[in-house]
């Protein structure tokens, strides 16, 4: 169920579902029937449903519900974008079963509902919704008449996320098969309220054919090989992550780091710091090793001991050249590399040649730029919000492909991507990991799981970066109001004592 599936993968699904007997005709009957389902499990109170339907095939979905709802006893009025014989196929089909009247769609259906069926538009919107369709769906909004939304709410892409001109903010969401990148990615999931998956007779089979590269980032996705300590372990068999301190007067986010990454199990950490933070690291660190290190050579001398098989560096560490140069003795080294922060802003001016460095590597390497950081980087890939809907989800592939390494898109809504153009949507979140440090923390749980993956490869890259993700969102999640960023590793625990229970 992991498996999320772009507009154009869908309409696959539904060929090949054709070709394996099952028609279009019962998977729309399927469709509307969940919607009918979630509307009388809601509102079974409710006495007038009102459906709005597009012209294509969601607007077919939104017949086959009005039927059913009539049978339930609602009161159901249906008004149509557009005119009957214009419907495809299955759509024209299932409306010629309702018998009650067909309105023009307007503002008018709105009149003394009590439920609104969002049925305008889905996996087929093409272009921004605007004149009187965004008149309706203005006024829909304005009122408190609660909408449950066909597939995804009219005005979302489906497959970015994106609000095309304007989009209907729904109390729920019905969709079918699998999730689509839109339901996770901002600002699709803000609009689509509580979203259920309904069966609606597509095989699992079809996934084989369609090879689905876009993932919901939730456990299954990486539970099982995760590098849970062995009774027989030892400290050294749960890898070395070494992390990067800045200057006596920011060492602050690289101990966050390093906090971040012995949580989430890292054998040893060790804190490579700058001879005159030494003391300031050293009187805040108990379990956390520190070695004085002063610039890249240092550094590399440091890293050419391959126990220590893991780098994180950025929190803290300044923008400009010396920063660039750990950077580079970090990605001579063998071990996995986590660049974060000043460690990306310092190749704005010359992303190329942090790229180049990637390319070259065998072991990991993870850049994890929020918004701003990956605008530097990738300034052509930014997501736009007008016009054609770019992507996070695209934006974060691009940018995975181009640089070799893999990327934490950081947000709400965190998109891990790798160079092959596998990736995963985070959901888990909390609007309390907006605070200074939260960030830090995420680098050093990276780089400390990708101390555990690199011993023992049970764990791949992708999933291991993934599950670093999920367990930041989560940690946060479970520690809620208030949060600040050194509450995050101490979450940890409570966390992996819940995912053992799974
Ligand atoms: N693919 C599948 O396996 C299934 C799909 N079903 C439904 O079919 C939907 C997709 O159907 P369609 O591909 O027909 O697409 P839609 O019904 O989402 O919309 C397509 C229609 O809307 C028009 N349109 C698009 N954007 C517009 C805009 N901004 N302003 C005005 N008109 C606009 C198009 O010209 C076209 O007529 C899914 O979302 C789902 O609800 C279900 O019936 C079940 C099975
Ligand atoms: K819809």
């Amino acid at each position: 169920m992991l498996e999320l599936l772009t507009a154009k993968e869908m309409s696959v699904a539904d060929r090949l579902t054709a070709e394996r007997g099952v028609p279009g005709y019962d998977l729309m009957q399927n469709a509307g029937d969940a919607v009918a389902d979630e509307v009388f499990k809601r509102y079974p109170q409710a006495e007038s449903v009102s459906v709005l339907c597009g012209p294509g095939n969601n607007g077919g979905d939104g017949f086959v519900a009005a039927v059913a709802l009539q049978q339930k006893g609602y009161r159901v009025r249906l008004g149509l974008l557009g005119s009957l014989e214009k419907l495809p196929g299955d759509a024209a089909a299932h409306a010629e079963r309702w018998e009650g009247e067909v309105e023009p769609l307007s503002a008018d259906l709105l009149d003394e509902a009590d439920v609104v069926i969002d049925a305008i538009f889905g996996a087929g919107l093409a272009r921004p919704i605007e004149g009187d369709i965004a008149a309706l769906i203005e006024a829909l909004n304005d009122s408190d008449i609660p909408a449950i939304a066909v597939d995804v709410p009219s005005g979302i892409d489906g497959t970015s996320g994106s609000v095309r001109g304007i989009a209907i903010e729904a109390e729920a969401t019905v969709t079918f098969f699998r999730l689509k990148p839109g339901h996770l990615l901002l600002p699709g999931r803000l609009y689509c309220g509580e979203i259920t998956l309904a069966d609606i007779g597509i095989p699992d089979s079809v996934l084989q054919d369609i090879a689905p590269s876009a993932f919901g980032n939730e456990p299954r996705l990486w539970l099982g090989d995760f590098p849970w300590p062995e009774v027989g372990g030892h400290k050294y068999s749960r890898g070395h992550a070494v992390v990067v301190s800045g200057p006596a007067d920011a060492t602050g986010a690289a101990r966050l780091a390093a906090r971040g990454a012995l949580r989430i199990g890292a054998g040893l950490v060790t804190m490579a710091s700058p001879k005159d933070a030494l003391s300031i690291n050293a009187s805040q660190l108990t379990a956390v090793m520190v070695r004085p290190v002063d610039g890249a050579k240092e550094f590399s001398e440091l890293l050419s001991d391959t126990r220590k098989n893991s780098a994180v560096l950025g929190p803290g560490l300044g923008v400009g050249k010396p920063a660039c140069e750990m950077v580079q003795a970090a990605l001579e080294s063998r071990a996995a590399v986590v660049i974060d922060a000043d460690g990306l802003t310092s190749f704005a001016d010359a992303p190329d040649k942090l790229f180049d460095s990637v390319q070259d590597r065998q072991a990991p390497t993870v850049f994890t730029p929020h918004a701003g950081e990956f605008a530097r980087l990738f300034p052509d890939l930014k997501p736009k919000t007008e016009g054609e809907p770019a992507s996070k989800l695209e934006s974060a592939r691009e940018a995975a492909k181009r640089s070799g390494a893999v990327v934490v898109f950081k947000g709400p809504d965190t998109v891990v991507a790798t160079p092959d153009g596998r990736a995963s949507i985070n959901a888990t979140s909390s609007p309390w990991l907006a605070t200074a440090g939260t960030g830090d923390v995420l680098a050093g749980m990276i780089g400390g799981l990708l101390a555990q993956e690199m011993l023992d490869q049970a764990l791949p890259v992708f999933e291991a970066v993934s599950a670093a993700v999920w367990l930041h969102g989560e940690a946060a999640r479970a520690f809620g109001p208030g949060l600040i960023s050194e509450d995050v590793p101490e979450m940890l625990p409570e966390v992996f004592r819940a995912l053992l229970t799974l």
